[in-house]
């Protein structure tokens, strides 16, 4: 078995809440209350800030620069559409970028520090394979909806599917399938810790969206 998919069954209950969450089904289907996707936007735009620090700390600890790349590449994505999906978001929704991070944004960010500042390639890689592996099980069943949605519901879901952002997944998911192998009990039981925190953020982040993170105004 892929030690990635080991590592999914280890927190299945969680990562299918995650998967399959009340948000993102009203998300897809066009009836989620505008209120409720400013909250999450201005909450993953924090957790966003974050997210960048990470993924540059990954590309830093690639072992090889063909392991860096495609995260490399990734990082233009994220800085780029990604970036100009929120902000462009935001003015249609009349809502500002600026907010407070909410508790479960918090615990987000603080876990993505502890990654980015652990040195490790494979507590990076942990983090990073939960965050874009989830956001694509999502969204891929809700592909062929997308363009029938508003941008802010629709472009959501197309950044998070399709063959480039099944290619980073894929690239991910491979990185970390490949150091598994060579990690002692100690360090994989770490991966274990922080793999499962991670799902686990991001069912609590889809918990707290759905029931309405403040609105900053
Ligand atoms: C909380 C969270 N997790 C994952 C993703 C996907 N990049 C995101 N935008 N936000």
């Amino acid at each position: 078995m892929r030690a990635t998919d080991y590592l999914k069954e280890q927190c299945q209950s969680d990562w299918t809440a995650a998967t399959t969450h009340a948000f993102t089904d009203a998300l897809a289907d066009g009836s989620l209350d505008l209120e409720k996707m400013v909250g999450y936007l201005q909450q993953d735009y924090l957790f966003i800030e974050d997210f960048v620090r990470l993924l540059a700390s990954a590309i830093a600890h690639a072992p090889t620069l063909p392991d860096a790349i495609p995260a490399a590449q990734f990082m233009g994505v994220i800085s780029g559409p990604e970036n100009t999906y929120f902000l462009r978001s935001f003015e249609a929704l009349s809502a500002q970028s600026d907010a407070l991070a909410a508790e479960e944004t918090v615990a987000f960010q603080n876990l993505m520090r502890k990654a980015a500042r652990s040195g490790r390639y494979e507590v990076m890689l942990s983090v990073l394979v939960v965050a874009e592996w989830v956001y694509l099980e999502w969204a891929r069943p809700f592909e062929d909806r997308a363009d029938a949605l508003p941008f802010y519901f629709g472009e959501w879901i197309t950044l998070h599917c399709g063959a480039g952002f099944e290619g980073v997944v894929a690239h991910l998911r491979g990185q970390l399938d490949q150091v598994w192998d060579g990690l002692d009990a100690a360090a994989k039981s770490d991966v274990v810790e922080m793999f499962t925190a991670a799902v686990a953020c991001e069912r609590a982040f889809f918990d707290a969206a759905w029931a309405g993170f403040e609105v900053a105004t």
